[in-house]
């Protein structure tokens, strides 16, 4: 059986949606951008496809990331239009400012080292592997992103540059 998730020396699958994992966009760990303060990764994404401060807010106040993403849910309306092109940015600030708010965020990614991170979602061929593992993988490659990024932090402040 393939699933569930398959860890091995070099690689290490992950659900988004288990929020005690730390590598989750939906763990309820609050930061701040743009002037709000964010239950969880979920509900900055989530929020950011849409202008409407209203929506945003009743976005920002969701008690969960379940529900903020249902609120936010493509089937119930379409996000603003530019959304496709701007996404994965968002998910990679959001995921960045988390880690640089919780330490124990930032730790968890840097503790993956050099493995291959993989969100596991048999429906999610975009940001997951889908199920037959040949999805784009964009959350994974998001938190990928952000581990080069904070170990190019660690490097420098460790050098003193
Ligand atoms: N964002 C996206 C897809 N997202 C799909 O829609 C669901 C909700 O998306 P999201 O609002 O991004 O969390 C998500 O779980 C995934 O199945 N799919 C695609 O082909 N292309 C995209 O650009």
């Amino acid at each position: 059986m393939l699933f569930p998730h398959e860890n091995t020396n070099d690689q290490i699958y992950f659900s988004r949606y288990e929020c005690e994992h730390l590598l989750s966009s939906h763990g309820l760990r609050s930061f701040e951008l743009d002037g709000h303060t964010w239950p969880s990764i979920e509900h900055y994404f989530q929020a950011m496809k849409f202008d409407s401060d209203v929506l945003r807010e009743r976005i920002c106040q969701a008690p969960t990331a379940e529900q903020a993403a249902k609120i936010g849910s493509r089937w119930y309306r379409r996000p603003k239009s530019n959304w496709s092109k701007i996404q994965v940015v968002v998910m990679t600030r959001a995921v960045y400012i988390s880690a640089k708010s919780h330490p124990e965020v930032a730790a968890a990614i840097l503790d993956t080292g050099e493995k291959l991170l993989v969100e596991d979602d048999s429906y999610d061929y975009f940001w997951g592997c889908g199920r037959d593992r040949r999805g784009e993988n964009n959350y994974g490659q998001v938190i990928m992103k952000v581990r080069a990024k904070l170990l190019e932090e660690q490097q420098t402040a460790s050098t003193g540059e």
